[in-house]
């Protein structure tokens, strides 16, 4: 279980808290509007940025002070993040060895990781030579041979066309039940939230709301939701 307990988090005049359980497996859709707080909370989860005072633990284990590698979690930003001088193979193998030190299982997990996104037998080709969908496959399997139990998604296929960023959405969705990944994603689209996440945080006025039902929320929003879902 993911616990945030009593969080407060402040960044200049920025001021926001978070008090609440999740579910292992649960996936979790970050909603609100712009400036409200959603990336600065997966930041605070992810272990890329303190919060004022509080505590993130997973299954009891305080993870406040530990740094984002060393936490439980594979956090995916927007851009991507894959190395373009490294081949995608090599892309993969830093989420296993740091410093690419991969034995022959590990190159065989990474050959399956690539086919369970689609990218069979691209593993040579550097990320330019990747289209911009097929980069979004890449950085997926790179947090799927992480295999940890939290995922964090910070608006990961933004750049991508409708049908292929739902494409994407269930590949996730099948990935986190298959392996009982906690998830949380940010996201700007109510139907992506409706589709991918049971649940939704809603971030407003200063507050991380307890994840609820995320049909329920949309149907009926409250009204910093609904001026801002327009
Ligand atoms: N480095 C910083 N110093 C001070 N304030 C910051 C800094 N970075 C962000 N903020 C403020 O923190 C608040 C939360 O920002 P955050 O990026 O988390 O919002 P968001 O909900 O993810 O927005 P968006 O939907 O536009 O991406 C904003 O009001 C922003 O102005």
């Amino acid at each position: 279980m993911l616990h945030l307990d009593q969080l407060t988090i402040t960044q200049g005049d920025f001021r926001m808290t978070a008090d609440w359980k999740a579910a292992k497996g649960a996936r979790i859709a970050v909603i609100g509007p712009s400036g409200a707080g959603k990336s600065t909370l997966l930041s605070v989860v992810g272990g890329f940025f303190a919060a004022r005072s509080g505590r993130v633990l997973w299954d009891g284990t305080d993870l406040t002070q530990m740094g984002a590698g060393a936490r439980p979690i594979t956090t995916v930003f927007q851009d991507q993040n894959l190395f373009p001088h490294l081949t995608i193979a090599q892309n993969l193998g830093l989420g296993l060895s740091p410093d690419l030190r991969l034995t022959r299982a590990d190159h065989t997990r990474i050959a399956a990781a690539l086919d369970r996104v689609g990218l069979s037998g691209m593993g040579a080709r550097k990320p330019a030579q990747l289209s911009g969908g097929q980069q979004s496959r890449a950085a997926l399997a790179r947090a799927l041979l992480r295999a940890r139990p939290i995922l964090l998604l910070d608006e990961p296929f933004a750049a991508l066309g409708p049908a292929l960023k739902f494409e994407m959405l269930e590949l996730v969705a099948g990935l986190a039940e298959e392996n009982n990944t906690c998830v949380l994603m940010v996201t700007h689209d109510p139907q992506e939230a409706r589709s991918f996440a049971p649940l939704t945080c809603l971030v407003a006025g200063g507050i991380a709301h307890a994840p609820q039902s995320t049909q329920a929320l949309l149907d009926n929003p409250p009204p910093e939701l609904a001026a801002y879902l327009g």
